[in-house]
């Protein structure tokens, strides 16, 4: 489905490449988490793949076409067929949550359906459905601006369930969300989009959950692709290495010499 060999890009609205070197093979319905340390290049190698940023260097081929000859036309229509959840979802404050769900199609749609679904949407049991398996099925018609931070995030991912497009990408879709919840909304992707025959892009700071549900995981460290295969594979040692080798030490991490005294209140 998509073939990146030697790629250079920079992050959107950069100039420097971020990414170096980069190849990366995805088949149709595959489903890839993506790990690596803040700064590593996630978020780029995402908008990327979403045809948001040329890349600088390299072959990008996607379909057997590369995008990035064709007429902005061509490669709008293209872009249709991809959705992407961004880890701060730009959802309009005073829009209807069914509205903003139902916007992920409507690259796709014709001028007056469009029309119609920004005022009245006729595809609302659709947004409803998405919600519902996201654990948000009494927020549809509720503002965005009324929604909490991790709320937010759920609908940037029912988005995604919506969107019928063939490749579905997910920038740090659990980074608002508890525990419980972010293990329940990324199996409601994953089930989404292996129902959807979509192919599922993720880029995590869980590595844990990353490890666990994931058949392949792409690891990046300053830009560069350190590990690209089955879990299993990633040894402790390359973990270590991508959290831990990119951080000076703490100059003041000693602990203090006396423990600190606490007030009376907290003693009892
Ligand atoms: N507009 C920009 N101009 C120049 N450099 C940028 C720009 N945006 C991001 N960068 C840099 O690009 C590099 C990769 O950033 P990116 O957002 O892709 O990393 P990330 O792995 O997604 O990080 P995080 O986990 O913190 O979201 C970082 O070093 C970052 O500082």
């Amino acid at each position: 489905m998509i073939s990146l060999s030697g790629i250079a890009a920079a992050a959107l609205g950069g100039t420097a490449p971020v990414l170096h070197g980069v190849d990366l093979e995805l088949a149709a319905g595959e489903q890839v988490a993506v790990i690596g340390a803040s700064g590593a290049g996630k978020t780029t190698l995402l908008n990327l793949l979403a045809l948001m940023q040329e890349p600088l260097a390299g072959r990008f081929a996607l379909e057997g076409r590369e995008p990035w000859v064709l007429t902005r036309s061509e490669r709008r229509l293209l872009r249709t067929g991809i959705a992407l959840a961004p880890q701060h979802p730009p959802l309009p404050p005073r829009q209807r949550v069914a509205v903003a769900v139902l916007a992920a199609r409507l690259p796709r749609m014709s001028f007056g359906r469009a029309l119609r679904t920004l005022w009245s949407p006729p595809d609302a049991p659709l947004a409803h459905a998405a919600l519902e398996k996201l654990d948000l099925p009494d927020k549809l018609w509720l503002r965005v601006d009324r929604l909490s931070g991790g709320e937010r995030q759920r609908v940037g991912l029912a988005r995604l369930l919506v969107s019928d497009t063939r490749l579905w990408l997910a920038d740090e879709p659990l980074a608002a969300l508890d525990p419980a919840r972010a293990e329940r909304s990324l199996a409601a992707l994953q089930k989404g989009a292996r129902e959807a025959g979509a192919a599922l892009v993720c880029s995590l700071h869980q590595v844990d959950l990353a490890l666990a549900r994931f058949p392949r995981v792409v690891a990046l460290s300053a830009g560069r692709v350190v590990y690209d295969g089955a879990p299993a594979g990633l040894g402790g040692e390359l973990l270590d290495e991508l959290y831990r080798s990119q951080l000076a030490p703490m100059a003041d991490a000693a602990p203090p010499a006396q423990p600190l005294p606490l007030p009376q209140a907290m003693c009892r």
